[in-house]
Order: structure tokens, then sequence, then C-alpha cells
């Protein structure tokens, strides 16, 4: 919608629609995709096949990691057409708030800094502030990585433990993806900007996060299958946190509170297990110096 209103002819393609991808990405400039992690490599391998513009500049908004691999979306976009630019776009926007056109801001990054350039002109409006970034793995790490801490968050409201606790869990859940993330190559500042403590905020304290819905229901007593049964659209966060807790485990990385949550999506533990688990925990120095 925001594309279409700063005048550009917007095609979307969905497997139920009438148009076929062919058609819809025949000349296209901008090719933006918003599927959900499972689907990211199937359909880039079908686009694969089809003629693409060769200046077509690809852009993905999905917040996922894929289980074999760990590949982040904007890889798997970029190893599947090597030469043409890839983008994320990814920021604190919950969908729900952006169809009612409440402003929010937003992060495009990329190495090509004219194709970060292109996409922020593309989406800029008077309710939606682009802002470029040259670190695309630290923006999409950061949008996908919070998402494991949003489904904490939910849990820690559910058991209602209150502002300081969830003022703990998130900071010290930030600390959490900057030590992963640096480790992945992404950059300590960018967790700090809109992709990253941005969106952190904004899905640990809203009821609008289905990750956030996750924890929160479970705190109330829900099996993850009652939750995910009747949950509105994916929440990511449950496959990111298996597959980041592999990653976590292969390079010896301490994440206690993504474990604690892969512990409870597993039902090995309770809510309030894993609390307990994350408050006896050895005491230590905030930063290891
Ligand atoms: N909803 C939000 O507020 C929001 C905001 C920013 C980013 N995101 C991210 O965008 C992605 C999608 O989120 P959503 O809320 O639209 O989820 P959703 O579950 O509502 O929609 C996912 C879409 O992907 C399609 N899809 C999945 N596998 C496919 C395949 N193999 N072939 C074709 N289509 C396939 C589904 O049909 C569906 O239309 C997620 O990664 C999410 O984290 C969501
Ligand atoms: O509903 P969620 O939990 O997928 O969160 C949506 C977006 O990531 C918020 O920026």
């Amino acid at each position: 919608a925001i594309a279409s209103s700063n005048n550009h002819q917007v095609s979307i393609w969905s497997r139920n629609g009438s148009q076929t991808l062919a058609q819809v990405v025949e000349n296209a400039d901008t090719i933006v995709s918003a599927i959900s992690m499972k689907g990211v490599r199937e359909v880039a391998t079908q686009l694969q096949s089809l003629p693409i513009p060769p200046k077509a500049v690809f852009v993905t908004a999905t917040k996922g990691l894929e289980p074999e691999y760990t590949s982040t979306p904007s890889q798997i976009w970029q190893e599947t057409f090597p030469s043409h630019p890839v983008v994320v776009l990814s920021g604190p926007n919950l969908s729900k708030e952006i169809q009612l056109e409440l402003p929010a801001a937003t992060v495009v990054a990329s190495t090509s800094k004219d194709a970060a350039e292109f996409v922020q002109l593309v989406f800029s409006s008077s309710r939606f502030r682009v802002y470029t970034n040259s670190d695309p793995l630290g923006v999409e790490l950061g949008g996908t990585l919070k998402n494991v801490i949003a489904i904490a968050s939910g849990v820690c409201d559910g058991l209602q433990l209150g502002t300081n606790a969830k003022a703990a869990l998130v900071t010290r859940g930030l600390t959490e993806i900057i030590r992963i993330g640096n480790l992945w190559g992404a950059k300590t500042e960018t967790f700090y900007g809109l992709s990253g403590l941005g969106d952190l905020l904004a899905t640990c304290n809203s009821p609008l996060s289905r990750n956030y819905q996750v924890g929160y229901q479970m705190a109330c007593g829900k099996t993850l299958t009652e939750v995910l049964a009747h949950l509105e659209g994916t929440a990511e966060g449950v496959n990111t946190c298996q597959v980041l807790m592999q990653r976590a485990k292969q390079r010896n990385i301490s994440m206690p509170i993504t474990e604690q949550v892969y512990r409870l999506l597993q039902g090995e533990v309770t809510p309030r297990q894993a609390l307990d688990e994350l408050m006896l925990r050895d005491i230590k120095p905030e930063y290891s110096y």
C-alpha cells in the first residue's frame, strides 16, 4: 500500500491468487518477498527458472532462519540471484499498525548503497520513515533473533512478573543477540538501532506480536500445539529458537534465555521452572572484561 501511494505500480503474487509468478515479475524493478521462512527457498528456486529483469532489486522482509544451514533469507536470495542486489527491510513494523497508517520507521540494508537508497525512496512516506544501513546481516538478525526474546517476554507478562523483570529480560536478551550476532559477522551498533533494539521493544511489548502471544498463552497454561492452532499467521520465533540453539551449541556460545525458551517450547520445563533456572544461574559480572 505504501509503494502504491508513492505512485509505483504494484502486483501481488500468492499461491492462491490468479496471477502467475512469471506475470508478476515480468517487468519488475523491485521484487519484495514477505513469505514466511519455510517457503523462502522454494519460491526463490521457482523464480530462478523465470526471466527476471537484469536490474531488478530483491527486497526481503522475512524474519526467520533456515533450519538446515542456519542461512538467513537474504543469504538465500543472494545465493540464488548472485548478480542482483539484495536489500533487507526490517524494523519495528507490526503489520496491523502499519495498515492503520500509524507512524513507523524501518531500515533498508544492503551491501549496495545504490540499491538501499532506491528501496528507501520506494517506501518512504509521511507515515513510514525509512533509514538506510550497510549491515544487512545485522539488520536481518536483529529482526529474527528478537522473536525468541519476544516469546520469553510474553511468558514474563503472562506470569505477571512485573516491569523490573521485563526490563531485565529484554536487556539481557539484547546481550544474547549481540553475543551471537557478533560471532555471526554482524556489527554491534546495528543491534542498538531500529532493527535491533527498536524491534525488540515493539515485539516484546505488544499483544499484536504472534511471538509474544506464544509465550503469553503458554504462561497462561496452553500447550504450544494449542496456541499455534489458533494463531493468526506465523510465529517465526518457534523455529528460530531451535535453529539458534543448534548454532549456539555448535559454537559453544552461552544463550541462557534462548535455552529456556527452547526447553519450554519442547515441553521440558514449565514457564515457572524456566524462570527459576534463569534466576538461579551462577552469579557473574554484567560484562566479561
Ligand atoms: N506480520 C508482521 O507484523 C510482520 C512484520 C514484519 C515482518 N514480518 C515477517 O514476514 C514474514 C511473513 O509474515 P506474515 O505475518 O505475513 O506471515 P503469514 O503466515 O501471515 O504469511 C506468510 C505467507 O507466506 C506464504 N507462503 C509460505 N510458504 C510458501 C510457499 N512455499 N510458497 C508460496 N507462499 C508461501 C503463505 O501462503 C502466507 O501467505 C515472517 O517472516 C514475519 O516474521 C511480519
Ligand atoms: O507478530 P510477530 O511476532 O511476527 O512480529 C511482527 C514484526 O516482526 C514486528 O516488527
